[in-house]
């Protein structure tokens, strides 16, 4: 079978709340095997876009291909994603949280001891996960999404509490991620992180997809990628 260039195309998406159109026509192309790094100020629709591209939400008109077919519920099971934090159970440990999970996906019991060593949890021992810290949660909701190894792993702001270490760790995991042919999607508003992790960026603003494409060329112009995104953010503003 062919792998498809985009893991991910949105075809003109728009999604309504009320009144308020707070996604307007947005194309995104996610290609495949690349990190993508989704950018743009707070409220700028990054959040409801991962979450129409999940079917959490439906859109108001247009719509999404996953894997180069148009969305299917059963396509999801190729992808991996943490939206709005991590849900879990607050009195049991990590280790505890992944099992359940690991036993719902019907997956081998070695597997939560391997994913407990790749986000860092393995020494996170019998502590609640509810009294973790919001750096061990965002590990705790990276290791669930990372479970099946998916296709496809969309995280929402990952970088969220995690200390210089951590946020180091992810970045090269997700790079490693991509290089083994895998496909990232990342929401984030850490210009600088997106920077270091991203090969292909988009930068929304009020619900409308400003730039797509390297990073390179939205800075080209520019004396750095903060001016270029500034120049695209403020563009427009009243
Ligand atoms: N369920 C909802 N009902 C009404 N408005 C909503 C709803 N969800 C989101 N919005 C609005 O849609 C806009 C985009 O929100 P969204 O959470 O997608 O932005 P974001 O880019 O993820 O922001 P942040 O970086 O702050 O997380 C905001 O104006 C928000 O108030």
């Amino acid at each position: 079978m062919n792998t498809p260039d985009f893991a991910i195309i949105t075809d003109h998406l728009a999604k309504r709340f009320g009144k308020a159109t707070v996604i307007h026509d947005v194309n995104l192309h996610v290609p495949t095997g690349q990190v993508y790094g989704l950018l743009g100020p707070n409220g700028a629709g990054k959040s409801t876009t991962l979450g129409l591209i999940l079917g959490l939400l439906q859109p108001t008109s247009g719509g999404v291909e996953l894997f180069g077919q148009p969305w299917r519920r059963d396509l999801l099971g190729r992808v991996g994603a943490s939206l709005n934090g991590p849900a879990f159970y607050g009195h049991l440990s990590a280790a505890e949280n992944l099992e359940v999970h690991a036993r719902l996906l019907g997956l081998k019991a070695d597997v939560v001891r391997r994913t407990l060593e790749r986000v860092g949890l393995a020494g996170a021992g019998g502590k609640a996960a509810g009294q973790f810290s919001t750096g061990m949660k965002s590990r705790l909701a990276l290791g669930m999404a990372l479970l099946t190894e998916p296709d496809l792993l969309i995280l929402d702001e990952p970088q969220n509490g995690l200390d210089p270490e951590g946020i180091y760790a992810l970045r090269q995991q997700l790079r490693d991620y991509a290089g083994a042919g895998k496909t990232v999607l990342i929401s984030s508003h850490q210009l600088g992180e997106v920077q270091q992790l991203a090969d292909v960026i988009g930068v929304l603003h009020g619900g409308t997809l400003r730039y797509q494409g390297p990073l390179a060329q939205l800075q080209a112009g520019y004396d750095s990628l903060e001016d270029a995104y500034f120049h695209l953010t403020r563009a427009g503003q009243a």
